[in-house]
């Protein structure tokens, strides 16, 4: 009976590491939904996003709430705002890249953009199947799942209605539970009312530092509430489904700056960073508004790296006189 009881405990200890090593090696092939694949790491936002400090004390400290709690009634969902190039999809992508290991390339993250993903209208019951489906399916492989919606505003409304059981108070959906997952949605409506908050701000020689998120978030949901497809968004947000109405800032000149300093150090040029010359070449190439200031730049960051390229390229190459004694 010992003999057995042993032979018994052997065979289970080797099945379950058998089964544990199996675990293991998917993991390492493939994706799984757990450390060190999936784990919310916040350290290194601060320094890499430049003139957003609402955007960095709401996205950073709801995402950790969100995250550890133990019993989340619903899906965290997070609706940007703002003018082009203030960092929206970057700041989508930092929280890919601080989530999942394998960043925005992860199975367990949805980047839908409306336009390019849904471009014809005569099409929307077989988008709304498909876009369903893509929620689903994703949700089912990981309940830390993260969902992008680019270009929200363009969405059209049926779409946004499909999306809207996802973001409500159920503890499932089809069998999957979202109250893990995160949703973001980005748009540029209110960009328009966050830059003439800013600029009176800079025009009334007050710090944008002293900004609150309460001095937008009103306009915010006004703004979504009365635009075109604001609809749906109307119902998302009488139902409280959008958990914070998050403004990007119009971004400076000397956010600008840093813009092109993080560049040069990615291409390798730390050298130029200090060199005025070059760094006022690249931006003075950019555009600025309004035209009385000049104080926010039109395209933000968006055009950094290619006007920087541009003056690299034009750059000469540093040829040392010591290669040309050696080689003659
Ligand atoms: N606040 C910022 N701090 C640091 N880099 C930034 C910031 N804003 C933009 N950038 C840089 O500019 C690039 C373009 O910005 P991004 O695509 O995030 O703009 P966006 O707000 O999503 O614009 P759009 O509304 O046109 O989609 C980013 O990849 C990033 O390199």
């Amino acid at each position: 009976e010992l003999i057995s009881l042993l032979t018994g405990t052997a065979v289970a200890l080797s099945a379950g590491a058998f089964w544990g090593f199996r675990d293991r090696l998917r993991c390492h092939l493939y994706e799984c939904c757990h450390e060190p694949d999936v784990g919310f790491n916040h350290h290194n936002i601060a320094n890499m996003l430049f003139g957003q400090h609402l955007v960095k004390d709401v996205v950073v400290n709801a995402i950790k709430a969100h995250w550890h709690n133990e019993n989340p009634k619903k899906p965290l969902v997070l609706s940007f705002h703002g003018y082009t190039g203030s960092g929206k999809n970057y700041v989508a992508e930092i929280i890919a890249n601080n989530t999942f290991k394998q960043g925005l390339r992860s199975n367990f993250i949805q980047h839908i953009v409306a336009t390019n993903d849904f471009p014809d209208k005569n099409k929307i019951e077989e988008y709304k199947t498909e876009l369903r489906n893509r929620i689903l399916t994703t949700a089912q492989k990981c309940h830390r799942s993260i969902f992008i919606f680019d270009e929200t505003d363009k969405l059209p409304e049926q779409l946004l209605g499909a999306i809207k059981p996802f973001l409500d108070y159920y503890s499932k959906i089809s069998g999957v539970d979202f109250r893990r997952s995160i949703f973001i949605l980005l748009s540029n409506k209110g960009g328009g009312k966050i830059a003439e908050i800013t600029l009176k701000q800079y025009e009334n020689g007050y710090p944008r530092e002293q900004l609150r998120l309460e001095s937008f978030e009103r306009d915010l949901m006004n703004f979504s509430f009365n635009e075109k497809g604001g609809l749906q968004m109307s119902e998302l947000i009488s139902n409280h489904l959008i958990d914070h109405f998050i403004p990007f800032l119009p971004l400076q000149r000397e956010h600008v700056k840093s813009c092109v300093g993080a560049y040069l150090r990615k291409r390798g040029r730390a050298d130029l960073v200090s060199n005025v010359e070059f760094v006022e070449k690249v931006l003075n190439s950019l555009q600025y508004f309004p035209e009385s200031s000049k104080a926010f730049s039109s395209s933000g960051c968006k055009r950094v790296d290619a006007k920087t390229d541009l003056e690299l390229a034009k750059i000469r190459p540093l040829i040392h006189s010591s290669q040309f004694d050696d080689e003659l």
